[in-house]
């Protein structure tokens, strides 16, 4: 844009003074003073003075006396018969804003009735080199530049040298690793040790055998578990332990008659892709009835696989959290307070508690936690104390009970996050924008 595009514009406008307005209003000194003379004979000065303001009466003297209104002596009498009060007229024309001849304004001005008033401002208007008519910088030089061979006219931008690059994305964490995180804090100020969980094959025999499951239960079909063709069977079992498991199943002991049926060898080495993390736990409990016996507190957070047909709330594979606490003495209450101490560290702090059935725990109570956004009461995880048929034949002492508990990973991910299809969460089609939006994760799940 041109300097010689731009004017400035300067505006005069006159504004009445304070005296302009008072004799807008009442009429000119010299008016007051000729009304305040008899139409007829005389008053003398003095009278005259009395009757009138003094500046009226002073300015009035003499614009009366230049515009020989009246003859001034001692005594003061009309020359004329009327006046005309042109001075109000004129200032009264001011005060609407109407425009006045100079000689009128320059009066006007000279008896600083009125003074000056100016704008200021500016023309602008576009000049020959106004962008729309400039022609616009080719930023790349492209295969249609080069086919067409326009690129020999094309004018190309120049490189930014001090342009700021685009931000770098740094990492962010996936909403499971984050909840996982807050969970394992959990778990480690509840003063509970990490099981080592890096084992995703297990045999049936700690997967199901040691838990006091079946052999014949539905959950040991290749329906609902994932079993490994190669290879196909596990390569050691404890021995010992192996025998009384298959004692405890056959015909019991220990308090218990068993299931009585014939247990395979076979069925146990079978090896698996684990079912739950429960596998991990009696692993775990195993080597700790090889020790004197010490009270634990173990949890452990890892993946389990299960058989499943895929729907909008299973996978054939997710999270498992478990917690055991192994102890002399404990109780179905102890299980109790450590939940309602586990999941109001979790923000739910409204819990329920429903019988239900494992093979492995007797009772067996599922949890359910008053969830306020939806209103109603939610499935958070299943629970138990671990059956003696289970923890005897281990070697652990008569009065040692277990308390455990375990959920999935994904439920209250998926609260937390406001997410309802699972596939949303985990695998192949999880929107990287998920990750990117929830960089900071809230604690508090009801
Ligand atoms: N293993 C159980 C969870 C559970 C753990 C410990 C005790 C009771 C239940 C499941 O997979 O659902």
């Amino acid at each position: 844009m041109s300097k010689s595009r731009i004017l400035d514009i300067k505006r005069e406008t006159w504004v009445l003074t304070g005296e302009g307005k008072k004799y807008a209003a009442e009429g000119s000194p010299e008016v007051q003073l000729f009304l305040a003379v008899p139409a007829e004979g005389s008053i003398s000065k003095d009278e005259l003075q009395k009757k009138l303001d003094p500046a009226v009466f002073k300015i009035g003297c003499s614009q009366a006396g230049k515009n020989k209104w009246v003859e001034m002596g001692k005594q003061v009498s009309r020359k004329v018969q009327n006046v005309e009060d042109k001075v109000k007229d004129l200032l009264l024309q001011v005060q609407n804003g109407h425009a006045l001849s100079k000689e009128e304004i320059s009066s006007l001005k000279a008896r600083k009735l009125i003074v000056p008033q100016t704008w200021k401002g500016y023309s602008v208007r576009k000049g020959p080199n106004y962008a729309p008519k400039r022609k616009k910088a080719a930023t790349d030089l492209t295969r249609e530049n080069l086919q067409k061979g326009d690129w020999k006219e094309l004018e190309f931008k120049e490189y930014n040298f001090n342009a700021k690059g685009q931000p770098a994305e740094g990492g962010h964490l996936h909403p499971l690793l984050k909840v996982r995180k807050q969970l394992k804090d959990i778990f480690l100020q509840m003063g509970f040790e990490e099981m080592p969980t890096n084992n995703f094959v297990e045999s049936s025999f700690w997967n199901f055998d040691a838990l006091f499951q079946p052999q014949q239960h539905p959950a040991r079909d290749s329906h609902d578990t994932f079993f490994l063709e190669e290879p196909s069977t596990t390569r050691e079992l404890p021995e010992d332990y192996v025998e009384r498991v298959k004692r405890v199943h056959e015909s019991g002991g220990y308090g218990s008659r068993g299931y009585g049926y014939e247990w395979k060898r076979e069925e146990a080495n079978k090896n698996l892709l684990r079912t739950h993390t429960t596998a991990v736990s009696s692993r775990m409990l195993k080597a700790l009835a090889e020790k004197p016996f010490a009270p634990k507190k173990y949890f452990s957070i890892d993946r389990v696989f299960r058989n499943e047909a895929v729907d909008r709330t299973h996978l054939a594979e997710f999270h498992q959290i478990e917690g055991l606490v192994c102890d002399r003495g404990l109780t179905l209450g102890d299980l109790i307070g450590v939940l309602h101490d586990f999941f109001s560290r979790l923000g739910m702090s409204k819990l329920r508690f429903k019988p239900a059935y494992n093979p492995y725990t007797e009772p067996s109570m599922e949890i359910f936690s008053y969830h306020e956004g939806f209103g109603k009461w939610v499935e958070v995880g299943n629970s138990g104390m671990f059956r003696p048929e289970m923890l005897l034949p281990m070697g652990l002492p008569e009065d040692v009970h277990v308390i455990a508990w375990g959920l999935s990973l994904e439920r209250p991910t998926m609260i937390l996050y406001g997410i309802d299809n699972i596939r949303d969460l985990f695998g192949h089609k999880v929107d990287l924008g998920l990750i990117k939006r929830n960089p900071i994760c809230r604690l508090g799940i009801s």
